[in-house]
């Protein structure tokens, strides 16, 4: 998350923020640098530091070192009865000590990240209003939307901000609208930025583009903190999407957009219309396609199916469904030669009426469209259940984004393992209780052949004596590496072959396929190197399509991910200078510029001279 807007508008350490070494420099003192997360140290101030920066008497004595303090946050985590309570600990943590909150979660990255992120956040969302005690981000209102442009003057200078996540909060994960709780979704995938790729905390910006909401509950609550009215659509909801858009070109000019959660009616068409504009990333659309088919292709490397001849039928086709399909389509495109046309009729995705046909091309969306089948193939057979369709289809791949709980009975699993030996199996709905089926149900219903992989976090199951590891499939594995690329890339616009590019990535780092587990996605603890390798591939995707606005980016490969590395914030404590607050944003400003290239030649100098 981002400094508060004012200290980085008044660019105290602005000038260093995008530094991931050295000395950071500031004006705060005593209570001020206390009540600043990105620089308190809280008992970790060092002895010199208490006397520069007047924190004498605000402390208690003892310096301690940064792995006591997380030993301290993480019993006082452990103490808190629930979920909910450990991720509101989580949360005033982040509020007190941005280095203390990542270090702590890196140091307990599996236990805690279903805590701060799906399924445990849905819940805080949903709760939004009644779990509130501090403002966190950009709040933007439909109501004022002449005011947006101030109201993102809050957050800082063109050079203070490298990513903005977005969320109008209609669909979050698959608990539908939350208004303004949307706020979370943002700070939360914003989190996942940072500790999986080192997207440097102080540099996003989360917004949330409150647009009244048709949450009953919500209007009805009297805690409701957003706009207490039905959300807006059609030309009023066009023009504040418009305006914002337009601002953060015209504020953040460098910054890359990443939309989340948005409506089904909306997600894919704003996508659609500022794909050729902006550098922007839809990561339901796009994420999420990236990461399953990375699965997928995990999966045929076991058992054995070929693109040519694979069916799927995907449960569910919204904004993830349909932008897992076009992954697919395009993979047996490129595998196959076939046309994308001829690729598509390998898909089959069964919406609530049952399976997409040509003849009610009327109700369909744009995205699935290319997704309907010929009635004519379907005459005198059922199509308008889930089973029927698995029955016709005899899929070898089975994909849940429906948010239709135990969608995937035990008669649809048992049909399916009829006609193929080794069934891949992805109920991807989130949280956890959407899922379209339990990993453990799975097992059983298939004698232990099913390859599966979950939307959100499943323990292991026990088949037959052994335990067996869940890969999770979620779009946390592609996004935070994506970003990467396309923030130190600069580039221009993500288009397709930047997607392809990060497929190809992670699709090789699947356990199965190192020969270092049964897994089909790798866990989340080595997701930073992981991330590493995707911005990799998108930087050299982005020179290949001279999109790069960034000029000095290595050719040489390990030179590359040297540069990459060298430019991934991560959770530790630096020395702090005192600077003087006049002229300090001065000679911030003359220091970076819009220089990219002396950007990096000072964050390499900082390094140098703290070795
Ligand atoms: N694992 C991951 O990385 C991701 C998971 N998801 C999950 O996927 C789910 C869907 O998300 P979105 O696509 O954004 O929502 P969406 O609202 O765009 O799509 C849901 C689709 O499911 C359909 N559906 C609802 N009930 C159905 C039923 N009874 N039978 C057949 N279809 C039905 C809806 O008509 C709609 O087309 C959510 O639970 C979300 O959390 C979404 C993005 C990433
Ligand atoms: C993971 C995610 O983006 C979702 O469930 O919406
Ligand atoms: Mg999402």
């Amino acid at each position: 998350m981002s400094s508060h807007p004012k200290d980085s508008k008044n660019l105290k350490y602005g000038h260093l923020a995008l530094s991931t070494s050295g000395k950071l420099e500031t004006s705060l003192t005593g209570n001020a640098l206390l009540r600043s997360p990105y620089l308190n140290k809280g008992s970790g101030f060092t002895k010199e530091e208490r006397e520069t920066f007047q924190l004498h008497g605000l402390l208690p004595s003892n310096v301690q070192t940064l792995d006591v303090q997380v030993k301290r946050a993480y019993a006082q985590y452990s103490s808190r009865q629930d979920d909910i309570a450990k991720n509101t600990f989580m949360t005033s943590i982040k509020q007190q000590n941005e280095v203390l909150y990542y270090k702590l979660i890196q140091e307990h990255l599996k236990e805690m990240f279903p805590v701060i992120y799906t399924p445990t956040e849905g819940e805080a969302i949903q709760n939004y209003s009644g779990l509130f005690r501090k403002p966190e981000g950009c709040y933007l209102n439909i109501e004022d939307v002449d005011r947006v442009e101030d109201d993102m003057d809050q957050w800082g200078h063109a050079d203070d901000v490298d990513l903005i996540v977005v969320s109008d909060g209609e669909q979050i994960l698959g608990i539908g609208d939350q208004g303004v709780g949307a706020i979370l979704i943002s700070i939360a995938k914003l989190v996942i930025y940072t500790l999986c790729a080192g997207i440097h905390p102080s540099r996003t910006l989360p917004v949330v583009l409150d647009c009244g909401t048709n949450n009953k509950k919500l209007l009805e609550d009297e805690l409701y903190l957003g706009l207490r009215q039905p959300r807006a659509s059609g030309d009023k909801y066009d023009n504040f999407v418009g305006t914002f858009v337009d601002v953060c070109r015209k504020r953040y000019p460098r910054a890359y957009l990443h939309f989340e959660d948005f409506g089904l009616n909306n997600a894919r068409r704003i996508l659609d219309k500022y794909t050729p504009q902006i550098a922007c990333f839809n990561d339901d659309v796009q994420g999420t396609g990236c990461v399953t088919l990375a699965a997928i292709m995990a999966a045929f490397h076991v058992n054995g199916v070929k693109w040519s001849e694979a069916r799927f039928v995907m449960f569910g086709a919204g904004t993830a469904g349909t932008g897992i399909a076009d992954q697919i389509k395009d993979a047996i495109a490129h595998e196959t030669g076939k046309s994308t046309e001829e690729a598509g009729r390998q898909i089959f995705a069964v919406d609530k009426p049952g399976l997409l046909l040509k003849s009610k091309e009327k109700g369909l969306t744009p995205a699935q469209i290319p997704y309907a089948h010929d009635d004519s193939a379907w005459e005198g057979k059922r199509h308008d259940d889930l089973l029927s369709v698995v029955k016709e289809v005899k899929p070898h791949v089975l994909i849940g984004t429906s948010t239709v709980p135990g969608a995937f009975s035990k008669e649809v699993v048992e049909e399916m393992s009829k006609h193929v030996d080794r069934p891949v199996i992805f109920p991807l709905s989130n949280p956890t209780r959407l899922h379209e089926a339990k990993p453990q149900d799975l097992f059983d219903w298939t004698e232990g052949k099913a390859l599966v992989a979950t939307g959100s976090p499943f323990p292991p199951v026990q088949y037959d004596g052994k335990e067996v590891e869940i890969s999770e499939c979620n779009n946390s594995v592609t996004f935070p590496g994506i970003g990467l690329g396309a923030v130190l890339s600069r580039t221009r616009l993500l288009p397709p072959s930047l997607i392809v590019a990060a497929v190809k990535a992670l699709a090789s780092t699947a356990p199965v396929l190192k020969g270092t587990g049964a897994g089909l996605l790798p866990d989340v603890t080595g997701v930073r190197e992981i991330s590493v390798q995707i911005a990799k591939n998108v930087i050299q995707a982005a020179v290949k399509e001279g999109l790069n606005q960034e000029k000095e980016i290595p050719e040489d490969e390990d030179e590359l991910e040297e540069w990459i590395r060298e430019q991934m914030w991560d959770a530790r404590y630096r020395e702090l200078k005192l600077i003087e607050d006049e002229g300090a944003s001065a000679h911030a400003r003359g220091e970076l510029g819009t220089n990219s290239h002396r950007r990096l030649g000072s964050i390499r100098h900082k390094r140098h001279m703290t070795k």
